[in-house]
Parts: structure tokens; sequence; C-alpha cells
């Protein structure tokens, strides 16, 4: 629970908005987001980092409603994108692509060609490969491409392995030992300026460690291409700082930009940063009806609206998220797995809970606001769920659930004749 999401007369509210309301107005599941809870979030990073030249780049990923970006827009945010897709929902959402870190593995020609047009503070490239894909394609264009490589420090995050990016054995980055030479050639491309240099070791990191180790092993480097010749003006430190989904201690943001500053006194570089999680995980909920409770051999089953198409990450990652009645009631609490409709073993949002249910209830899956909505799917047809904003006291839809009509209409025009 936090101080956005907290009981009133013993119903849970939004900033004082009781989710009842909220889901008697806009159905369920949805999904229900405090502007407070984000803009707090975003005033600790600007705080921590006072003083010191930095952006805040929020990572899309985490959670790319239009209304979310342009909240961060309007607070002074830059923006990590990953894809064409996300960089259109940025300028839509009136967001500054000169203000846009343009990261991934796999850029095709057609989202370099988009992001140059737009004008992209950097392209975080991650491979020789890229680098000569983005000089051949800038020079097309008759640009020039602002380029930071995303060296991989091989550090151990700590974390799940499936949310590690850091290590030798990881797809992301250009090994450490091949930097060097690979920002020479890139000094060396015709259309290419060399700005910056980046790192991102991992997801729901909840020792800063791992990351000040990455950052020494950056300004290593740094010193090595100065020596070459290259300077670089900002050094981009990724993202990754994790929250408090059951018991963590997560990392403290003061204490973290303390360290970065020392680390960087006397230097003229500019810090980036690109949280995603961190800035909006705990600033949103799931919210879920009891459709109905199934007493099984060995287990009892509360079976509720929502489902692993709407918050993928208890069944890919094993996640935890805590799960709470949105009324409070005497009724005895009896253990359960919270289960969705959908026809998967895996498809669960909690296993073995104490909670008081009855069918009809409505329940909330907390720390929901990051990879809930964006890793969401249609999988077994079922609609992605609403999204709703709560803002100076006032739920407001930011997105519809999808309409049955939507998810089909791509296809119903190609159909055969019958
Ligand atoms: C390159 C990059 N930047 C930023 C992020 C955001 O990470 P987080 O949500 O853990 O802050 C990710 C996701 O892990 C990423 O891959
Ligand atoms: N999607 C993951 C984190 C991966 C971050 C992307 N590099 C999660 O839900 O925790």
């Amino acid at each position: 629970m936090t101080s956005h999401f907290d009981y009133h007369d013993r119903t849970l509210c939004a900033d004082h908005t009781p989710l009842t309301a909220i889901a008697e107005q806009f159905g369920t599941p949805c999904f229900v987001y405090s502007a407070d809870a984000l803009s707090e979030s975003f005033a600790s990073y600007a705080n921590a980092f006072a003083g010191q030249d930095h952006l805040v780049c929020f990572a899309l990923k985490a959670n790319s409603n239009l209304s979310i970006i342009r909240h961060f827009a309007r607070l002074g945010a830059g923006f990590d994108i990953v894809s064409g897709g996300e960089l259109q929902r940025v300028l839509a959402a009136g967001g500054d692509a000169g203000r846009v870190v343009f990261s991934g593995v796999g850029k095709s020609e057609a989202e370099m060609r988009l992001a140059l047009e737009a004008g992209v503070l950097c392209f975080n490239v991650e491979s020789v490969n890229e680098l000569e894909r983005l000089n051949q394609v800038a020079g097309a264009m008759g640009r020039r491409a602002p380029v930071s490589l995303r060296v991989n420090p091989d550090v151990d995050a700590k974390t799940h392995p499936y949310i590690s990016t850091g290590l030798k054995d990881n797809k992301f980055g250009i090994a450490y030992a091949e930097a060097r030479a690979v920002y020479r050639r890139a000094a060396a491309l015709a259309n290419l300026d060399v700005v910056g240099i980046d790192c991102h070791i991992g997801s729901q990191l909840t020792d800063l460690t791992p990351l000040l180790d990455a950052l020494d092993r950056l300004l290593l480097l740094v010193d090595q291409l100065a020596e070459d010749g290259i300077t670089l003006h900002h050094l981009d430190i990724g993202g990754g700082v994790g929250i408090r989904y059951r018991d963590e201690t997560p990392p403290d943001l003061n204490r973290y930009a303390q360290a970065v500053r020392e680390k960087l006194a006397g230097r003229k570089l500019k810090v980036l940063m690109e949280p995603g999680r961190s800035l909006v995980g705990n600033a949103g909920v799931l919210l879920t009806r009891v459709e109905y409770l199934k007493l099984g051999e060995t287990k009892h089953f509360a079976i509720v609206d929502a489902a692993m198409n709407d918050l993928m990450r208890p069944s890919l990652y094993d996640a935890w998220h805590d799960i709470v009645p949105v009324s409070q009631t005497d009724g005895p609490a009896q253990l359960v797995d919270v289960v969705g409709p959908v026809c998967e073993s895996s498809d669960f949002l909690g296993k073995d809970r104490q909670l008081a249910v009855e069918e009809g209830a409505l329940l909330a899956v907390l720390s929901a606001g990051a990879y809930g909505s964006t890793m969401s799917s249609n999988y077994n047809t079922r609609a992605r769920a609403a999204e709703v904003l709560v803002e100076n006291g006032q739920p407001r839809l930011i997105r519809e659930r999808d309409s049955f009509a939507q998810m089909v209409a791509n296809e119903l025009n190609l159909l055969e004749p019958r």
C-alpha cells in the first residue's frame, strides 16, 4: 500500500477516490493510476539529481499510455524509446523528440529514418552493424545521427535472470573489451556524431552496488576515449531502480544521486537516466472483480475477470504482486489462488493468498503501473483493459477497453467470401 492507494472508511481509494466508484463507472478489469503518485516519483528523481546537469528519460516500455507520457512531458521529462511505435506515441502525446533517446538491439532502417526525421537526442547503438547501418541511413537522408554506444559492462545486476541485461551472455550492448575500438570506428564514420555513452544492466535492482560498479567501468572507458581524442557530452546510466512489490527495500535515490555526483565530479558530462518501473510501478493498480469462487479438491480458487493477458508478470517471472480487497470486511479469510479466465494453468495473478473474498467482490492487484498494460495482449480474444487516471480528485478514462468489433476489424475485410 502507498499513500496514494490507501483505505478510507474501509474502502481502498486512489487519492481519496473510492475504487468502488471507479469500477462502477468504468467497469473491470481496469488499470487505475494516480497522477499525484506519478508527479511524486518524478520529483524524487528531480530532487535527488538537482544541481547536476541531468535529464530523466522515462522508459516508455513500462507504461506508454499517451496521457501518462503527456504528464511526464509536462514535468520536463525526456523519454527512452525502443521502437518506432514508441516514438509515434511520444510525438502524439506532445513530447519533445529532442529529449528522446532511442535504445534497442534491432532498430530497422524505417525506425532509424523516423527517428532522424523527428530529430531524436541520441541513438543508443548496440552493435557495430547497427552503427554502419545508421551511418548509411543518415547519409542517404543528408543528416547526421547523434550516437551513444550502449556498453555491456559485464556486471551481475543480481536480479531475475530474465530481466538482467548487463552480463556477457545477454544479447544487449557492445562488449566492454570491444567498446574502445567500436568508438573509434564510430568517430570515423562520416554521418555520425559521437555524443555519449550508456549502459543498462537490468531491471528491479534493489542493490546500488552493481549500478555504481557499471558506472565506474564506463568512466574508465570515458577516460580512455579522451586519450583517443573522443570527447563525450553525456553519460546515460540507464534505468533499473527497483520498487517495493512485497518486502523489497528499493535503492535510496538520494544516495544513488550522491554517488553519481561524486564519481562525475570535475567532468563535463550531462547525466541521462532511463527509469521506467520506479516512475510508474507503484502509481497504478489493476482493479478486478471476483467472478466465481471455486472449491477445488486441493485448492480454492478466486476466479477474477483479470488474467495473465492483462498482467503477465506473475506468469512470466513468477513475480509477486500484493492483492487486496477493495472493501474490507469482517468475513473470514481463506487461502486462495487468484486466477483469471484464460485457458492456461499459468494464468494466475497470485497464489496461496489469505483473502476474505466472495463472489462479486472487487480486488486490487497492487504495483501494476509498470509493465502491466504495456505487456498486455488479446490472448483468448480478451479485450485489453481500460485505463483510468485519477487527477485532482477526478477519475478520467485514458484508454478505452478494446471492443470486440475493433479486435476482429483488421481481419474481417480479409475474410474469403463464403
Ligand atoms: C535500455 C533500457 N532502458 C531502461 C529500461 C527501464 O528499466 P526499469 O523499468 O527497470 O527502470 C529498460 C528495461 O529494463 C531498458 O532495457
Ligand atoms: N518487463 C519486465 C522488465 C523488463 C524490462 C525491460 N528491459 C518486468 O515486468 O519486470
